[in-house]
């Protein structure tokens, strides 16, 4: 099995970068694991306490467990991924089966911070927009996709999410082997990437 950790800040085109060299690998099966379903639950917590909390530090990703379902699936055993909602901030209680396929790409802003999930990858890649298109490109969905108004959106930008891009995500381009720039549509950097995954399969 490939495993392939891809990061990059909010609103970078992680997905979207994901979703594209979907569409053209030569191959079999992959799964893709979004950091986004591991944030923990805090179900002790009231949603005003959970609303509050700050959701771009590394603390706030149940590592553990997903460090464990990547290390599963290498092992050729199925998972059950958490689903987790953005309106509530917590886990659904619904589960997603994921079995062993091929290829594994595990994404999100925080999956090149951690040292025992960093030993799981054999590619990394960071995908790299300026803050303010991201800025703009995060207004956009929160509010159309995500239940959020202007103002959660700036605040959130303010109090938490620029400074722990900072301190964590930004460093963490260190760790990468290959850097996407994605201001605009990158189809050389998708067919550069596609092309390092399909030989990396066929050695
Ligand atoms: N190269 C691009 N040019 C313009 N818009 C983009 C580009 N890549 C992504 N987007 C848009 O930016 C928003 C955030 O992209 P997404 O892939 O969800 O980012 P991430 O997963 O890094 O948070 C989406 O609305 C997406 O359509
Ligand atoms: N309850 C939550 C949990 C996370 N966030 C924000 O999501 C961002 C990461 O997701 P991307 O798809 O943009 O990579 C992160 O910046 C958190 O602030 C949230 O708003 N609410």
């Amino acid at each position: 099995m490939l495993v392939i950790g891809i990061a990059g800040g909010t609103g970078s085109g992680k997905t979207t970068v994901v979703n594209k060299i979907l569409q053209q690998l030569n191959v079999e099966g992959v799964n893709v694991l979004s950091q986004d379903n591991y944030y923990h639950d805090n179900p002790n917590l009231t949603l005003a306490e959970r609303e509050a909390l700050n959701y771009d530090h590394p603390k706030s990703i149940d590592f553990e467990l997903l460090t464990q379902h990547v290390k599963a699936l290498k092992n050729n055993q199925s998972i059950e991924q958490p689903v987790y909602s953005f309106v509530t901030h917590s886990r659904t209680g619904d589960h997603v089966l994921v079995e062993p396929k091929n290829v594994l790409i595990v994404e999100g802003i925080l999956v090149l911070t951690n040292k025992e999930l960093l030993k799981e990858y054999d590619l990394k890649v960071f995908v790299h927009t300026d803050s303010d298109e991201r800025l703009i490109r995060r207004i956009r969905r929160d509010t159309q996709e995500r239940g959020r108004d202007l103002q959660e959106v700036l605040h959130r930008y303010q109090t938490t999410l620029k400074p722990m891009h900072q301190e964590f995500i930004e460093p963490s381009k260190n760790e990468a082997d290959l850097i996407v720039p994605n201001m605009k549509n990158n189809t050389v950097a998708i067919d550069f990437l596609t092309t390092v995954i399909n030989n990396s399969l066929k050695k």
